[in-house]
């Protein structure tokens, strides 16, 4: 897909259609573009993400928060109540407990097998499979294990049953690993709903077939989960009211806008359109899905993306070793508190550099729900926006040198405030989507599109932000990290999102 939008967008400039089927799509790769699609106010009209309202029976319609099309109904309802949960500073401190945990736990898989080199006991045979020494493999299970402690506040288990199957030790199916599995399964269903009309989805006998155990499977991963909300609101009613509650955002959908919720009070003036009510299992089960699909893939693969642009840029790694080591000195274990993720500056320009350079998501879809000007052009309502935001965050016009990486282009803008003032992009060091070339103006604001933009901008930003920090920080403070071909090109395979598809790597300690 990305490969394709490039071709197209050289090839017809910064704005053309495309068809999908019977559907038209108008592609647009400018940020000017963007100014009105990404207006936070309520009253935008580019809130709408999908144009076929296929799939309520799948939850596609009017369930959890990314495929929800019911804008003024359950998607802003279930946003506010997402958004708050994974928003709350004090999930912030959890996050960055769990994070360690799991580094910890991931570190001391890779010494049982010898992926860190110079243990004493490696196991040849496994160090030598291409699939044991994949990058990505391991970080799939690392975020499928931090994303199920986040959602329901329970340790997964993906990255030490992977670990004992290598060494042929049988685990019993947990129940974190069987939602992640069926999540999976639910996730690669999607397509099935979106492509397909009810008719070709009821009645063609092969796709019919598929689309039932897909359904199945949805029928099972609901029923797991309702198990599990269940059982959540059991304890928190036997939790006598002044004693404090879990972090996870399982807790946090159950108590929303019930007399359990702090927060309560200050919703209620914030949200004044939306309906105060507690969520029922099954809004919550939509939320939890989302929480899953939206929290693995895209955090696990930028982490590999960071690791091969490391490994090809040294002095960009001296750089990020230069502040490891002003923040942590010689103390490669101590550990890592909110404050030194606030300090790790360059870290973060590194983040953002490599999402700029190879985005996980590089094109979103928006459609407008009145007619509306876009390029000189008045739109009807309904019209399909494909932006193709890896087309402009490597725009000549608004970056120096846009293909080259230099964290150096986001470090600046959070170091030196007079800079920030002076160009009015105060928000750079903030997820904020703007580009280097600022004396251009709006022109290439949101030329850097991390997160999407607007009301329907990524709820899980912060915590993914804290996820990569940390990964960076304790990967590399620690451990050289050597690519097995360092000739090899990056791997990807993009569709909705871009995959690394294989980065076969083996770590040292430091020297
Ligand atoms: C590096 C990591 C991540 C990247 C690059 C990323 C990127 C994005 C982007 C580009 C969007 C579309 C926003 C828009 O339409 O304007 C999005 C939406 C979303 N993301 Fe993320 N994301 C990341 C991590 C996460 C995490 C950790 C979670 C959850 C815990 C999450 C949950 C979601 C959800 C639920 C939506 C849909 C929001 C809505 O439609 O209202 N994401 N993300």
């Amino acid at each position: 897909m990305d490969e394709v939008l490039k071709l197209l967008h050289s090839k017809y400039g910064d704005i053309f259609e495309i068809w999908f089927g019977s559907e038209r799509a108008i592609v647009l790769c400018h940020p000017k573009y963007m100014v009105k699609i990404h207006q936070t106010s309520t009253k935008s009209k580019y809130i709408k993400r999908f144009f076929r309202s296929e799939g309520k029976e799948y939850g596609l319609v009017d369930s959890g928060v990314f495929n929800n099309n019911d804008i003024h109904g359950s998607w802003k309802f279930n946003r506010m109540v997402f958004s708050n949960a994974l928003m709350r500073p004090k999930l912030d401190r959890d996050a960055l407990k769990w994070t360690i945990e799991l580094v910890k736990e991931m570190e001391s898989c890779w010494r049982r097998i010898g992926i860190i080199m110079g243990e004493k006991d490696v196991n040849k045979s496994l160090i030598e499979n291409d699939e044991v020494i994949n990058l990505p493999n391991w970080m799939r299970r690392f975020t499928y294990d931090m994303i199920y402690r986040i959602a329901i506040g329970i340790k997964g288990d993906a990255l030490n049953s992977y670990t004992n199957n290598l060494f042929g030790v049988n685990n019993q199916e947990t129940e974190s690993n069987s939602i992640i599995t069926s999540t999976q399964t639910y996730a690669e269903g999607i397509m099935y709903f979106r492509l397909y009309s009810k008719y070709v989805r009821n009645y063609v006998p092969y796709i019919r077939g598929i689309v039932r155990r897909y359904l199945d499977n949805k029928e099972y991963l609901y029923g797991k989960l309702t198990e599990i909300i269940e059982r959540r609101r059991r304890e928190i009613n036997d939790t006598p009211i002044n004693e404090a509650l879990r972090n996870d955002i399982l807790t946090s959908f159950i108590i929303a806008n019930t007399d359990r919720d702090t927060h309560k009070e200050k919703y209620i003036e914030k949200y004044k359109d939306v309906v105060m009510r507690p969520m029922k299992n099954e809004e919550i089960c939509g939320n939890l899905i989302d929480a899953f699909i939206g929290g693995t893939d895209t955090t696990a693969n930028l982490f590999c993306f960071i690791v091969y642009y490391l490994a090809h840029h040294p002095h960009v790694l001296t750089r990020l070793r230069q502040e490891l080591d002003s923040i942590f000195h010689d103390d490669i274990t101590r550990t890592i508190t909110l404050k030194d993720l606030d300090n790790l500056k360059y870290c973060e320009s590194i983040i953002k550099e490599v999402a700029r350079l190879q985005p996980v998501i590089s094109s979103n879809i928006r459609l407008n729900s009145e007619e509306d000007e876009i390029c000189g052009y008045i739109w009807p309502a309904n019209t399909v926006f494909l932006l193709f935001y890896g087309g402009m965050s490597k725009r000549p016009d608004a970056w120096n040198e846009p293909l080259k990486l230099n964290p150096d282009r986001f470090y600046n803008y959070m170091t030196n405030d007079k800079v920030n003032s002076d160009n009015g992009h105060e928000d750079l060091g903030k997820d904020q989507n703007i580009g280097e070339k600022s004396e251009n103006g709006d022109d290439i604001k949101n030329s850097f599109v991390m997160f999407g933009g607007g009301l329907r901008m990524c709820p899980g930003r912060k915590l993914a932000m804290i996820e990569l920090k940390c990964l960076v920080t304790m990967i590399y403070r620690k451990y050289d990290v050597e690519l097995i071909d360092m000739n090899a090109p990056l791997k990807t395979k993009s569709t909705f999102i871009t995959t690394c598809e294989e980065l076969l790597f083996r770590l040292k300690l430091r020297k």
